[in-house]
């Protein structure tokens, strides 16, 4: 398709976009009494508006059932999480009884450590991205220092190459290969958190498996941003936080996956508590640990339903929607946000560079924009005239158009906010 930079062709973008409408299920913030324009919902996701009703039935519940709405709530909160196993599943590519919801990211990540990072004298080796997200960064130092390994010697980065922004997949499987016979875990995020790099979770997870080692992926900034497969490809485990892509509050729970492969598996160590044991007999009280069959397994506490209930609203959302149609219109919205930035810089000889993969089975819903010469000053002013965007040092903006509530005039509009901000930083 052929883009215009003008405010008629963003409108006819607009009224042929069939996700348009979901734009006033949310609540967007307002600054001069002019709605956002919201560029950090890789970040935290708006509120949809449908959310108020979840929570405040779990509300009105407790008030007039107390304890008794752990079985005669109308959506009783004993097995609430169950709700999501059907349209989650859905969202992550996996079996209903590969998905759960519990805690929150980075604890599950460890958790699932427990189960598939089981070094051995020989065998003990991490491969990660380099920069990784921070607390992927800590997780992985306190789980070898935890098995008595150094950081230097079980961690290993696949680094980019000199003067290039993205990590090279060949470059991923031959680290893989060279790692071989000491490698234990592969654990990458399956989209880098500050270039908005998609990895090719397919490839790289067949490769680590030949290796001998388990594979598992960090989903933070994927759920509900990329369409995936990972029961078929074959990925032993994943996390993500439910509060970017997701919309499901700050700080909100996180979903899990195990695959069914490792369902069965008795000699898996994991750390249990009472909400993973078998279901039936969970209120028999009995002493001995016998896990649910399936990801559900994996759970440890009575659930938080007040954290639960934002989650299931949005996951409501993504059932009804698809991310076939998601997937559609991100990558439409995604290239024209890049080609208005292309014309901002010729328009005002710029010297911004985007540093997100170009191809778009590369990248999702999000450009990380390099500010070479603007800085810091320009985010100030995007921020103060309505653009909400993030800076991660040390000087990159991003900006996820997330396909659910981001408009192709809103696109339009940001280039011209742009410009303006461009020329006034300049003076
Ligand atoms: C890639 C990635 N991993 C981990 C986290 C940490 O998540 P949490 O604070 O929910 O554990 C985040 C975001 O905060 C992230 O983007
Ligand atoms: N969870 C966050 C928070 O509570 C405050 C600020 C930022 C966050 C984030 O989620 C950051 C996000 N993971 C990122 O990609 O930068």
């Amino acid at each position: 398709m052929t883009f215009e930079n003008t405010i008629e062709f963003a409108q006819r973008l607009d009224a042929q976009d069939k996700l348009n409408k979901y734009q006033d299920e949310f609540i967007f913030p307002k600054v001069n009494d002019k709605k956002v324009i919201y560029f950090t919902g890789n970040s935290l996701g708006l509120q949809p508006k449908r959310t108020k009703a979840y929570v405040d039935e779990v509300m009105e519940d407790w008030a007039n059932l107390a304890v008794e709405g752990h079985f005669y709530a109308e959506k009783p909160w004993w097995d609430y999480h169950e709700r999501f196993a059907n349209p989650l599943s859905k969202v992550v590519g996996a079996l209903p009884s590969e998905v759960t919801v519990m805690n929150t990211l980075t604890v599950n990540l460890h958790l699932l450590m427990v189960s598939f990072y089981r070094p051995t004298k020989t065998r003990y080796k991490i491969i990660c991205e380099e920069k990784a997200f921070p607390s992927d960064q800590y997780m992985f130092q306190s789980q070898v220092h935890s098995h008595g390994y150094k950081t230097e010697d079980a961690i290993v980065e696949i680094k980019r190459r000199d003067g290039e922004h993205n990590i090279r997949t060949e470059d991923v499987l031959a680290k893989i290969e060279e790692v071989g016979d000491e490698l234990a875990l592969v654990l990458i995020g399956g989209v880098n958190y500050y270039t908005g790099q998609v990895f090719d979770m397919k490839t790289i997870t067949a490769a680590g498996h030949k290796a001998g080692a388990y594979v598992g992926w960090d989903l933070a900034h994927a759920a509900g941003n990329i369409k995936m497969e990972l029961h078929d490809w074959n990925v032993d485990f994943a996390a993500w936080c439910s509060y970017k892509y997701m919309n499901s509050g700050p700080g909100n729970a996180s979903g899990c996956f195990v695959h069914d492969k490792h369902h069965q598996d008795a000699d898996l160590p994991r750390f249990a508590g009472w909400w993973g044991h078998n279901k039936e007999r969970r209120f028999k009280m009995e002493p001995t640990f016998d896990p649910v069959h399936g990801a559900d397994g994996w759970q440890i506490s009575n659930l938080p339903i007040l954290s639960l209930a934002p989650y299931l609203a949005s996951v409501e959302m993504f059932d009804e929607i698809g991310m076939d149609s998601i997937v559609e219109k991100r990558d439409l919205i995604t290239s024209y946000l890049e080609f208005i930035l292309q014309e901002i810089d010729k328009e005002v000889d710029s010297t911004f560079e985007i540093i997100t993969p170009s191809s778009p089975v590369e990248r999702a819903s999000q450009l990380s924009v390099l500010l070479h010469g603007e800085g810091r000053s320009l985010f100030d002013f995007l921020m103060e005239n309505g653009v909400i965007t993030d800076w991660r040092e040390p000087n990159v903006i991003r900006l996820a158009p997330v396909p659910l509530y981001t408009s192709f005039a809103d696109i339009y509009e940001f280039g011209q906010i742009l410009k303006r901000g461009i020329l006034q930083v300049e003076k």
